[in-house]
């Protein structure tokens, strides 16, 4: 079991500090930035994927000097100086939520893999115990998800909820129905609309 609570955070205009902009950086940065943080880079060189989206944030062309420490709201530490990233660690303050690239298990974030497909997304991680196997995870999952027909099946039932949560039914009656609906008596019926108002009939 993970140590770490997953969930879906909002970055959106939060404060961040990157130390270090090489390759874990890059791939960092790319996703916060997609997400709408405030991005300060601090490093003496970039790597070229953060070259390209150089408008999109603040870079602070410099090696960082010794007992540094930063205000903002997340710290992202990427550097390649393993005694300069344990250094920033320690030097974190309380309720500062760190990134450590060089240390998972003292890390307050893990980065999974993630498959985002039409309304599904998936975080997926081993927790640190074989980082480059999510790619093979990612594949099994993908392949999973369309054997069991999850996207077909989540484009029908969308239209399908908002017609159950608008109706006059109660609460209850509703997660019934919601439940019963993702049910294959539902989704391979001939004609699943007059199912629907047969069983919402049944149930007023
Ligand atoms: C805990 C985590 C923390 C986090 O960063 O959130 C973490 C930690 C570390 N990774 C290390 C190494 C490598 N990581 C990769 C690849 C990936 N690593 C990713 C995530 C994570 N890596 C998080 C956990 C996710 C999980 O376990 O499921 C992926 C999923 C996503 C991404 O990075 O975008 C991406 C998937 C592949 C892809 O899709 O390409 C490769 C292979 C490669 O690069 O091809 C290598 C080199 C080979 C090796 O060592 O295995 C090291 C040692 C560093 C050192 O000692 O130098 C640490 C530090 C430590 O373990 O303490
Ligand atoms: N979490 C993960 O998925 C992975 C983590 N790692 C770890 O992440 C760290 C970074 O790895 P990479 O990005 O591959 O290294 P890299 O060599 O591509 O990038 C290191 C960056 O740190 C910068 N830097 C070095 N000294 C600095 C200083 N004094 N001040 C500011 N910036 C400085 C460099 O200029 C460079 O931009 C390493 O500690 C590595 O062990 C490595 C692979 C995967």
């Amino acid at each position: 079991m993970s140590e770490k609570l997953p969930l879906f955070v909002q970055v959106q205009n939060r404060t961040v500090h990157c130390i270090g902009g090489g390759t874990v950086a890059a791939r960092r940065l790319k996703l916060l930035l997609e997400y709408g943080a405030e991005v300060t880079v601090v490093s003496p060189d970039l790597h070229e994927d953060l070259l390209k989206q150089r408008a999109h944030f603040t870079w602070e062309k410099r090696a960082l000097t010794q007992g540094e420490s930063f205000s903002s709201q997340l710290l992202f530490i990427c550097t390649n100086n393993q005694t300069l990233n344990d250094e920033l660690l320690a030097n974190s303050w309380q309720g500062q939520w760190v990134y450590a690239a060089h240390d998972a298990a003292r890390s307050d974030i893990h980065f999974p893999t993630v498959i985002d497909e039409g309304p599904v997304t998936l975080g997926v991680s081993t927790n640190g115990v074989y980082p480059a196997y999510t790619k093979k995870l990612k594949e099994l999952l993908k392949d999973a998800l369309t054997d069991a027909n999850v996207f077909k099946e989540l484009e029908i039932l969308a239209p399908i909820r908002q017609q159950i949560v608008q109706s006059d039914l109660t609460g209850k009656q509703k997660q019934i129905l919601l439940h019963r609906c993702m049910g294959d008596e539902f989704l391979l019926a001939p004609d699943r609309d007059l199912l629907l108002k047969q069983w919402m009939d049944e149930l007023n």
